[in-house]
């Protein structure tokens, strides 16, 4: 026998949005109400949906009285605001009226929330409502809770995470099935990974945005997208690809936050950019558009989460789960964690990142080459550990070898010149690729 809902007056939710995520939700808020409202302790009724255009052909799951372009009266008529349209605005000035008007705010926009988290977390923290957002990082892998609640006990000192699923899944597929980008990216944005502009994911925006707001929650600290440093994935080539797997390697793009120190100064340093991983490194083996965020914490050691990290279905699970947890409160009492910023460490310069690199070069075939290569290496304090040299089978008149230098860590600045003083040598006939080697 199911336990009979108890008799708090239903909770009123509204859905911002009505797209890949929105429609989810609305399907979960749908199917699962008896068991939602037997979880919070009051029925959850969806009170509307705001679109664009109420006219649009939409999934049969979605109510058509309940689809309104009025998302500023819709606001207002809510407990419980969910936020899965997207973009600032008016997303941000939805929000904020949501939170003036008493309302507990979910949203998944994590583009909103690396931009201008701080303005939303005062209001609702003024108001004394809660702002949930576990589906803003990583889709439907619980992380932001976990850092935010379960680790807060903690020291962590680096998040290394594959957070993306639209360039893992690009990577992946250039990887395993020989894709171009473009392809690849069609497929990603027709299985609802990509953001409503692709650009946002192969350029590095979206994982920038998750690296800000894990490394706000890891660091007690504000960390905007602005302080992030980034690189996307649209330089990388098949070649890129193919050599990774010969070398041990998987391509990944990586947002990583870790403690370090510049000058002397104690920060953190944010980053977003592609990297090889070793086949070994538990990140290699996160397929598809799956995510995964690895943690060092000082008492706690290393810990993965893993998961689908896109995609409407996982990412309403995320959304709903916080949807219980702010209606929760509504009922029981109590409220989730405020906006934790007292350590308020300095943000340090993505050039006093120290790393291993790969660099790929073509060089002469000729004896002496690669002590002149190694010379240069030496006199930059870069210690090598681990050359290969190819001959180029492919090209039967090819006078030239092909040469992977894997280094040991170096600062980034010391890498720039040394790569540069690299290309200048008359044996040298091309710098191919230098690439961040990570989770060694
Ligand atoms: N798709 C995913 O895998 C995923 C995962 C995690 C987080 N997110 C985030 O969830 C949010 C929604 O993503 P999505 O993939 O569902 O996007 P989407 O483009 O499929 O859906 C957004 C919907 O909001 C509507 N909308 C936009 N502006 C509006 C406005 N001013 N008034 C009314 N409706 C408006 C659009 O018409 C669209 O239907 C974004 O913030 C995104 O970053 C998406
Ligand atoms: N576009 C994002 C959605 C999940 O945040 C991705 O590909 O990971
Ligand atoms: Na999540």
């Amino acid at each position: 026998m199911p336990s009979p809902v108890p008799a708090h007056p239903p909770l009123r939710v509204a859905v911002l949005g009505c797209g890949v995520v929105g429609t989810e939700v609305v399907r979960l808020l749908t199917t699962q109400a008896s068991d939602l409202a037997s979880r919070v302790g009051a029925p959850l009724e969806l009170v509307g949906i705001a679109v664009r255009d109420v006219e649009t052909e939409r999934d049969a799951v979605v109510d058509r009285a309940l689809l309104t372009a009025d998302a500023e009266s819709l606001v207002e008529r809510a407990d419980v605001v969910v936020e899965v349209m997207g973009g600032i605005e008016p997303a941000r000035s939805l929000l904020l009226r949501a939170v003036a008007g008493g309302a507990s705010v979910v949203t998944a926009n994590k583009a909103l929330l690396a931009q201008d988290g701080p303005t939303l977390y005062a209001a609702a923290d003024e108001a004394g409502v809660d702002v949930y957002f576990e589906a803003a990082v990583a889709g439907a892998i619980p992380i932001v809770r976990p850092v935010r609640e379960s680790l807060a006990g903690d020291r962590v000192t680096r998040v290394l995470g594959i957070v993306n699923g639209t360039t893992n899944y690009v990577l992946d597929k250039m990887a395993s099935e020989g894709l171009d980008l473009d392809q690849a990216v069609k497929e990603a944005q027709a299985l609802g990974y990509a953001e409503a502009d692709p650009t946002a994911d192969v350029e590095g925006y979206d994982a920038a945005a998750k690296a800000a707001i894990l490394a706000s929650l890891a660091f007690h600290t504000r960390v905007s997208i602005e302080d992030v440093s980034r690189e996307g994935i649209t330089s990388l080539t098949a070649d890129d690809v193919l050599w990774a797997q010969r070398t041990g390697y998987v391509l990944k793009l990586l947002a990583i936050a870790e403690r370090g120190t510049a000058d002397g100064v104690e920060g953190v340093q944010v980053r977003v950019h592609p990297a090889l991983v070793p086949v070994s490194h538990p990140l290699a083996t996160v397929r598809g558009a799956y995510n995964a965020v690895f943690i060092e914490a000082e008492a706690a050691g290393e810990l993965m989460f893993y998961g689908r990290g896109a995609g409407g279905e996982p990412t309403a699970s995320a959304v709903l789960g916080d949807v219980v947890s702010v209606a929760r409160h509504r009922v029981l009492g109590g409220k989730g964690p405020i906006e934790s910023r007292y350590a308020d460490l300095p943000v340090l310069p993505a050039t006093s990142a120290r790393t291993r690199f790969q660099v790929r070069l073509e060089v002469a075939d000729r004896p002496g080459v690669l002590a002149q290569v190694s010379t240069v290496l030496a006199s930059h304090d870069v210690s090598i550990e681990a050359v290969r040299q190819t001959p180029v089978t492919e090209l039967p008149d090819a006078d030239y070898a092909r040469l992977v230098i894997t280094t040991h860590a170096a600062p980034e600045h010391a890498l720039r010149s040394t790569v540069e003083a690299i290309a200048g040598l008359d044996v040298v006939r091309r710098v191919v690729s230098v690439l961040r080697v990570e989770g060694a």
